[in-house]
């Protein structure tokens, strides 16, 4: 897209997302996690391509509403957006409080005399302390921003809260103390889908993990298993859990490819001690076992998907074949 190049920066995507449950979408700088939380909530750049389908339990397909109905249905009431950089999304020349009541009046036809009230509701839900409600984004530390925030995506009560690094520059107290708050918000009505390049804070929260690289996911398996035993199947997301400082230490060779040159066949394979004449070809999402369709989530793909969990890779690691780790 940049510059006349065109970059194929999410391929393949394909996941269910049920009430109740949080995956993380996890995978290094650059490999496509916000282009495909954009596409979710339909904010890709005007000149971006979309195949395939991202349904909500409805039927609304994200890829092609139009932007009338994103606007008005999905933004917000189907689907709440908790910012990367929160600062930045607040409106710095207005107070937490008005925003809170703009948001209030906007997406849930609260009107004028029930404002305050909703307005410290909203705040509480979210752990903002109502004390900090007539201040301004640029009077907040980093943790109440985040909060506001919140409080801010979750007004709409959209079934599908969609947080991409919301953990980003924060110590990691302040990690845990977020994350924990967002996954309070998933229950019988609504899923979380976090992302972050922080895997401490997925294993934290999630109940499956998907990992992305390259612009393709490349193993969706249950948190358990991913990060206990048997352990990732993907060379790649094995190499990531590694390269932790509480595990391994062992940093994964080489560097991810650029997206707008990907080698033919696996885009790993260079990196990859496993790797051999197969790896010629992509290697398709396998495994999977049948998931039932989420009522309030999202999926990415039209067709019946089987991605409640998947490898994709010629020479996954077999729980047989290699040692546990410790
Ligand atoms: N509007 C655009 N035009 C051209 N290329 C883009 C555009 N948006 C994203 N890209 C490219 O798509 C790729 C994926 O970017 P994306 O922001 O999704 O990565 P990410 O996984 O979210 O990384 P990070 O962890 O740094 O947030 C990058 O190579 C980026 O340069
Ligand atoms: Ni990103």
């Amino acid at each position: 897209m940049r510059g006349g190049t065109h970059v194929a920066a999410v391929t393949d995507a394909r996941f269910d997302l049920a009430a109740g449950e949080c995956l993380a979408l996890v995978g290094e700088s650059g490999c496509g996690k916000s282009v495909l939380a954009s596409a979710l909530l339909g904010l890709l750049p005007e000149n971006a391509e979309t195949a395939g389908a991202a349904l909500l339990g409805d039927g609304t397909d994200l890829l092609t509403a139009d932007e009338r109905t994103l606007a008005r249905t999905v933004r917000g009431r189907r689907v709440g957006l908790v910012p990367q950089s929160p600062a930045a999304h607040l409106t710095p020349v207005r107070t937490v409080r008005s925003q809170l009541e703009e948001t209030l009046r906007e997406l849930a036809g609260v009107r004028r005399p029930d404002l305050r009230k909703a307005a410290a509701a909203a705040a509480e839900r979210a752990s903002f302390p109502l004390g900090h409600l007539d201040r301004y984004p640029h009077e907040l530390s980093g943790g109440l921003a985040q909060r506001a925030a919140t409080a801010l995506a979750l007004i709409g009560d959209a079934p599908l809260l969609l947080a991409d690094e919301p953990t980003t520059g924060l110590d990691r107290e302040l990690v845990d103390r977020t994350v924990d708050e967002l996954r309070r918000h998933v229950g019988d009505e609504r899923a979380l889908l976090l992302i972050t390049h922080d895997l401490a804070a997925a294993e934290r929260i999630a109940d499956r993990v998907a990992v992305m690289y390259a612009s393709r996911v490349v193993e969706i398996a249950a948190a358990d298993d991913f990060f206990g035993d048997p352990g990732p199947r993907h060379p790649y997301a094995r190499g990531l859990l590694n390269a932790l400082p509480e595990r391994e230490f062992t940093p994964i060779p080489g560097m991810p490819p650029e997206l707008s040159a990907l080698p033919g066949g696996c885009a790993f394979a260079a990196r990859c001690d496993r790797a051999d004449t197969a790896c010629g070809t992509v290697p398709a999402l396998t495994g999977g076992v049948p998931l039932s369709t989420g009522a309030g989530g999202a999926s990415t793909e039209a067709v019946p998907v089987s991605a409640g969990a998947g490898v994709a890779c010629h020479h996954p690691v077999t729980a047989a074949l290699e040692a546990p780790r410790a």
